[in-house]
């Protein structure tokens, strides 16, 4: 798939962009249920400008389908283990059906006992992890999640990759505006930004990675092919990953970034990890009402000159995108509808 908007451009609507994903997962190897949800979560993800996420992944799900990799007919099973704890087998699945088959669920616990935990296991996260917590805020919940991916980033303070870029999302609901999301990879740079990047011929910012021989490189290429990424922020960031991994890994029953082997199945790309979502009722915690105290906190930001929260860029991409639609270039557009056999 050709890196985003490189070529002339149309547009399609949402709708028309997650009917025709849905028709390529179908065609290749998912059950309806599947291709429903993941379909909905690319498009959201490209009509938010997201395009790490977006319709680019499209053909590294294609492949790892046909590879036999991931059980694209899967059917999650969810355990009711405790008053606060929810469990999903994915069964060798993606996690965003594992998710939404434990999503009642998790919702009636976190408003029954106040706080309740999602483990999934045995799942394959390939997409943003935004559009898994940014629900829970609509519906006026906190949530948190993170989940870990293939090793590709360096300790601070070690000389090879063990972790994955392991992203954590926050959402939080506000009382007059969308909810205030962040998602964020713990290393430098996401390593689809990295192949976007080495698509498009682009160097990189200093700092994102090194090369084969660890030495810091901005060229994509050589971070791609032998090298690694770094973590952000140096030990910061290092810890927060080690976090993820305990959390999305250990604590879940899943595969460390480190453990799992895909050599036998050429052409797979989605790492078969773990995910953990912690889900909060504010309305328990709090004695004041706790969208009112986000926007008071919104406020203040924006009153010591802050001109762009996290999400922002976001949300004003979603606004073009429905009211102009989503710009595809041509290539990418030929290729998705090729895809799926059009
Ligand atoms: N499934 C997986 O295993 C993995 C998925 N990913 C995904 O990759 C995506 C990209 O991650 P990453 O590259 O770290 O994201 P970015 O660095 O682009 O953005 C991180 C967060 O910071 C916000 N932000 C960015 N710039 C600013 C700014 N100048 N001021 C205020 N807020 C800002 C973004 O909001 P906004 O979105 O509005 O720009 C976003 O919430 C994520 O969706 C992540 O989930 C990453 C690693 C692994
Ligand atoms: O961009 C990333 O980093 C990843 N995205 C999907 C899963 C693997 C890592």
């Amino acid at each position: 798939m050709s890196a985003p908007h490189d070529h002339a451009s149309s547009t399609v609507s949402l709708e028309a962009l997650t009917q025709l994903l849905e028709t390529i997962f179908l065609r290749h190897g998912t059950s309806s249920e599947v291709a429903r949800v993941l379909a909905a979560n690319c498009a959201n993800a490209e009509r938010d400008g997201a395009h790490s996420h977006g319709v680019f992944r499209i053909p590294g799900y294609v492949s790892t389908l046909k590879s036999g990799w991931v059980n694209g007919h899967a059917v999650p099973q969810v355990e009711d283990v405790a008053p606060g704890f929810v469990r999903v087998d994915a069964g060798n699945g993606f996690a965003q059906p594992a998710l939404a088959a434990a999503r009642p669920l998790l919702i009636e616990k976190a408003r029954h006992a106040g706080i309740a935990v999602l483990a999934i296991r045995n799942s394959h996260h390939f997409a943003a992890l935004w559009p898994d917590v940014e629900p829970f805020a609509d519906e006026g919940l906190v949530a948190l999640s993170v989940v870990n991916s293939m090793t590709c980033v360096v300790p601070h303070g070690a000389d090879r990759p063990l972790f994955g870029t392991n992203p954590i999302a926050f959402a939080a609901p506000r009382a007059n505006a969308a909810p205030i999301v962040f998602d964020l990879a713990t290393s430098a740079i996401a390593h689809g930004d990295v192949q976007i990047a080495a698509r498009k011929g682009e160097k990189l910012p200093v700092g994102m990675g090194v090369d084969s021989l660890g030495q810091l490189t901005q060229d994509p290429k050589a971070i791609l092919e032998g090298g690694a990424l770094l973590p952000f922020g140096g030990h910061k960031g290092s810890a927060l990953s080690m976090m993820v991994e305990l959390l999305a890994a250990a604590l879940t029953g899943g595969n460390f970034s480190f453990e799992f082997d895909w050599s036998n199945h050429p052409g797979a790309k989605t790492p078969w990890t773990g995910q953990l979502l912690i889900v909060i009722d504010p309305s328990k915690a709090a004695g004041q009402n706790f969208a009112q105290r986000s926007e008071e906190l919104v406020r203040q930001m924006h009153g010591v000159g802050l001109k762009r929260l996290p999400g922002d860029r976001r949300h004003l991409q979603r606004s073009r995108s429905m009211a102009q639609g989503i710009a595809l270039d041509e290539q990418t557009l030929g290729q998705l509808r090729e895809l799926a056999g059009e």
